[in-house]
């Protein structure tokens, strides 16, 4: 069997489509215009790249954006006291501190400053909770591009066992609540687990967040069975040139798809459903500050 390759690419830009609709509803007829405030502290390059695609379909999609690009010695008061002063901008209805921050600030401490109603990431306590409790709200960004991605190609979950691996509060975590949600029956492997080639042989839907390349091999997927690799790991490839990298997944993308029902290409598969998925949590927290209700084909 040769899988189908999920498109992420091409599905995130079909919501993308589809935000950019909301973004002229709720314009025309409720005067509001959507407002992300993206923050990036130092100058991790990676992030540097993510950050500027982020603000850049920002505006593709007709909301309102800002970026905030803060050097290396700021202090962290100097952080805390943007998140506060975007918490009250009225024109600001997500804030997304990007992470890592440098090691003089605590990114809990960042967290638990930006308000729950504008906590696009999913980030606070207060969002954690009602994703875990099935209240209204934003859903994790990554988790909640996966869901998309499994439902338009398998449409009711219910009853499929998801092993997923890694157990991360960004993924792990609130993609097996997502799961569960679904009626899936979820394990949720982790580095301290026995066994995870047997484990992963049971799994329906694998969902792959480790942070290792190519970790999973492809003699460890069921046959059939619908693969999600959220990995994104940046390996030097000097065949490519001197200094030049490329990215690989958690899963071994070779093997795996000789065996796998369909699986997510790295890149070009979870990674723009994550920003996709942003905007459309700033949908969804512009509409419930302002009391609206989220549009539902935005949410989980
Ligand atoms: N596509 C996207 O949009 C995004 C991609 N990513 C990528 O996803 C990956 C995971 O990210 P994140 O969750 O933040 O990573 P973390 O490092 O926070 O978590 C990794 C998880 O994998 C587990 N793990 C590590 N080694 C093993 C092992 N040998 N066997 C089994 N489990 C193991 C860890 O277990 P334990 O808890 O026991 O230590 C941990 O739970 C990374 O490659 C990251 O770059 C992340 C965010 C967004
Ligand atoms: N507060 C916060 N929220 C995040 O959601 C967050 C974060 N911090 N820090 C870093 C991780 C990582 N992340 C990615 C987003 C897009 C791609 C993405 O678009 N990847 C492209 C490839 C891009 C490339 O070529 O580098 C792809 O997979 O096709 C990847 C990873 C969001 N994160």
């Amino acid at each position: 069997m040769v899988a189908t390759i999920i498109d992420g690419k091409s599905f995130a830009e079909g919501l993308r489509t589809r935000i950019a609709g909301h973004v002229a509803r709720l314009k025309a007829e409720h005067g509001i215009t959507p407002g992300l405030a993206v923050v990036i502290v130092g100058h991790d390059p990676g992030s540097q790249v993510y950050v500027a695609q982020k603000a850049k379909q920002t505006v593709e999609v007709g909301m309102h954006s800002e970026k905030y690009e803060l050097p290396e010695t700021v202090s962290e008061a100097e952080v805390l006291a943007l998140v506060k002063k975007l918490n009250a901008d009225p024109a600001i209805h997500g804030i997304l501190v990007q992470l890592p921050v440098p090691d003089h600030i605590d990114p809990k401490k960042i967290i638990g400053t930006i308000d729950p109603a504008k906590d696009v990431d999913c980030f606070t306590p207060a969002s954690v909770g009602k994703l875990a409790i099935g209240l209204p709200g934003p859903v994790s960004c990554t988790p909640l591009g996966c869901l998309m991605l499994l439902r338009d190609n398998l449409g009711d979950l219910s009853g499929l066992h998801a092993v997923v691996v890694g157990r991360s509060n960004l993924v792990g975590k609130p993609i097996a609540q997502l799961l569960l949600r679904e009626n899936c029956t979820v394990t949720i492997a982790h580095s301290r687990s026995k066994d995870l080639p047997g484990l992963v042989r049971q799994a329906d839907i694998v969902i792959a967040a480790v942070g290792r390349p190519e970790m999973i091999k492809g003699d460890w997927i069921k046959p059939g069975a619908t693969v999600i690799d959220v990995g994104i790991n940046r390996i030097a490839a000097p065949e490519r040139g001197e200094g030049k990298t490329r990215l690989l997944g958690d899963v071994e993308f070779a093997s795996a798809k000789e065996v796998a029902g369909a699986i997510t290409p790295v890149p070009g598969g979870v990674g723009p459903m994550t920003i996709a998925c942003l905007l459309a949590n700033t949908i969804t927290t512009a509409s419930l500050i302002n009391g609206l209700v989220p549009p539902s084909d935005l949410t989980a």
